[in-house]
């Protein structure tokens, strides 16, 4: 069956199954939304494959999130990999017992290894379903007696609810290290330690807002030219003109209207001009060309645009400055202090420093800035199968973590060496984390139980402390984070992409924003633009895009392609949507974790600071 065939058997399905999905036909790369199938077993075909041939069983998952057992299989045949038949043997014969041993994620503190951080309240992945959480929706109905459901192998007896492995890799370090003081260049991504308190006022002298004249007093002028000399600033008035005292009640029949921009742009007398020493005094009823940014000269009482003044050429000779309009006193005119005056706290402790930081420490007066260093992390690329250029061949595939790894991280606020990529051998892994100086490591791939899944064997070798063994999360349970030493730390992505990625924003993102002393992100909650179906057990992280809806406003909607070994849909995404155990209907509000570039984040991941493991 072709991708076509079998969005178009989903559709077919949805108006049987009581279309609660909503809309089953959108156009681009979104994932259909599909009816709430009949039986537990059918709600997740993911975690039922598993059960049922006790290995993995991507395929169905690979597809479409939300749908029935009979689409998965009928998908799954079609595209080549058995569904319900790999290599764990016949239905049923997973190891790991039957559900409802206590194994199941969620349970007090205890089920999850480690520190035993207790779940939060909210944790939605702890209990199995149908126990009650009033904020989950209930288990659909099953029509006759439901078979024990095997647990699955491996990182499930282990696993630590999402919510809780996140606290966990939050608090593995007990803070930040000791900040120090960088180039403002250097400070980007970086967390303020200190208050960035004004240096000096500003602005630090009386600004003129406007390209025009400086005017002092009620008008017409008398025009000024800058540097004492004080004649008009045309050729034809004569100098003891405006030498004579302000008469404003000389007649002012016009001779020639000269425009505001005749005058304003004579560049030959440009006026006083942003950057120049101070001027004199400007005395009443006199007036003199000034620049936007210059300093407004004492005794001017507002600043009147170039488009608003008309200079005359008088019968009498003289040339005055007119506003037809009225001036009030100070317009225009950004007086000292006016945003901060020195020794104000403009930003607190715990800023993050981005690029309008940055600018505002510039303008304050600031060199440097006293902030915590971000954390140095390595990556390293595990698997003999992966290709680092040219097409994929032979059974060998590209390396789709190295390029993806490191710049996320630095979006984190890490200082991300380029990831380098290691042979699928012991010794290999455990001398790379043996030497590395990095205060994180990410591993990508080898954290399952595979002949080359060197990962968990090389951590009891290096006696590592394991704190998160497998989280109850889709994708990418096989996760875990280890204890390498005092502010030491190891997180073993899955080698599956977007399970790796999961496990990036899982244990990776808690660690790093408590070593760069960064704010979590405010949680942010949005409606389901469709359907998801939810695993029984398991919080799923599903990539989401932000779409306008006419009942719910804006909503996220679930995109397709969000199987564990696939990109296709995170790389469309605004973010993650954090589905509970049993799924969540359209309309209902899910936490989503945004991606740090569709945040409003700050996305410093173009370069690391060029330390290798080498550096001390
Ligand atoms: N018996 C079991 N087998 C597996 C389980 C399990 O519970 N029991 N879990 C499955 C799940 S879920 C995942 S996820 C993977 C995790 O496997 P590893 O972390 O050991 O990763 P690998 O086996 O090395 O690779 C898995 C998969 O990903 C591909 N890969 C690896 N690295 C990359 C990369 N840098 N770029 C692109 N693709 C990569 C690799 O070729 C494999 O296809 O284990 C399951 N098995
Ligand atoms: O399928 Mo795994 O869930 O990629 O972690």
């Amino acid at each position: 069956m072709t991708e076509g065939e079998f969005d178009a058997a989903l559709d077919a399905l949805a108006p049987a199954n009581g279309g609660a999905g909503g809309p089953v036909s959108r156009p681009g790369d979104r994932m259909h939304t599909h009816p709430r199938v009949h039986t537990d077993a059918d709600t997740y075909v993911h975690t039922d494959t598993y059960a049922h041939t006790g290995t993995h069983g991507h395929t169905p998952q690979d597809t479409v999130a939300g749908m029935s057992a009979t689409c998965a299989a009928h998908h799954a045949s079609g595209s080549g990999e058995p569904s319900g038949t790999g290599p764990g043997g016949p239905s049923g014969t997973g190891p790991g017992g039957p559900s409802g041993t206590g194994t199941g994620p969620g349970g007090p503190s205890g089920t999850g290894p480690g520190p035993g951080v207790p779940s939060s309240p909210g944790d939605r992945s702890g209990p199995a379903p149908g126990s009650g959480d009033p904020a989950r929706p209930k288990a659909p109905t099953t029509s006759g007696p439901r078979p024990p459901r095997p647990i699955p192998p491996g990182p499930r007896a282990h696993s630590t609810p999402w919510r809780t492995a996140r606290e966990i890799a939050g608090r593995a370090v007990s803070g930040p290290p000791v900040p120090t003081a960088s180039l403002l260049a250097d400070a980007l991504g970086r967390t303020l330690a200190e208050p960035l308190t004004a240096l000096s006022d500003l602005p630090s002298f009386d600004t003129s807002a406007m390209d025009g004249w400086a005017v002092s007093g009620p008008g017409p002028w008398y025009i000024d030219r800058p540097g004492g000399d004080r004649t008009t600033a045309e050729a034809k008035q004569p100098t003891d003109a405006i030498k004579e005292p302000a008469d404003k009640t000389a007649d002012t029949t016009d001779t020639t209207d000269k425009t505001a921009h005749d005058t304003a742009h004579d560049t030959a007398h440009p006026g006083i001009l942003a950057g120049h020493a101070p001027t004199e005094p400007l005395p009443d009823g006199h007036a003199i060309r000034i620049a936007t940014g210059a300093r407004v000269p004492p005794g001017a009482t507002a600043v009147l645009r170039s488009e608003h003044g008309e200079v005359r050429d008088l019968a009498d000779g003289r040339t005055r400055l007119y506003a037809p309009r009225p001036v009030s006193p100070g317009q225009d005119i950004r007086p000292r202090g006016q945003e901060c005056r020195r020794g104000d706290q403009l930003l607190p402790a715990g800023t993050l420093v981005t690029p309008a930081v940055l600018g505002l420490a510039a303008a304050a007066g600031y060199d440097e800035l006293t902030a915590y260093p971000r954390p140095r992390v390595e990556v390293l690329v595990l698997g003999d199968e992966l290709l680092q250029h040219g097409l994929p061949q032979e059974g060998r595939i590209r390396d789709a973590l190295g390029p993806m790894i490191a710049p996320w991280l630095r979006a984190l606020g890490a200082d991300a060496a380029p990831a380098r990529h290691l042979a699928d051998d012991a010794d290999t892994l455990y001398a790379a984390i043996a030497t590395s100086t990095a205060e994180v490591l990410i591993t990508t791939g080898g954290t399952a139980s595979g002949p080359v899944d060197h990962v968990h064997p090389t951590l009891r070798r290096l006696g590592a402390e394991v704190l998160v063994d497998g989280v109850a999360v889709r994708p990418g349970h096989p996760m875990l984070l280890a204890r390498l030493g005092p502010r030491r730390h190891l997180v073993g992505l899955p080698g599956n992409p977007l399970a790796a990625v999961s496990g990036l924003l899982t244990l990776a993102e808690p660690l790093l924003r408590t070593l760069a002393a960064r704010r979590p992100a405010a949680a942010r909650r949005t409606p389901l633009f469709g359907s998801v179906h939810g695993h029984p057990h398991d919080t799923r992280l599903v990539p989401v895009a932000h779409r306008d809806d006419a009942r719910y406003g804006l909503t996220a909607e679930p995109l397709r392609f969000h199987g564990p070994a696939m990109l296709r849909g995170i790389a469309a995404a605004d973010a993650l949507a954090v589905v509970p155990p049993g799924g969540a209907d359209r309309g209902t509000e899910v936490e989503l974790l945004e991606l740090p570039w569709s945040a409003g984040g700050l996305t410093d991941w173009s370069s690391s600071d060029g330390w290798s493991s080498s550096d001390g």
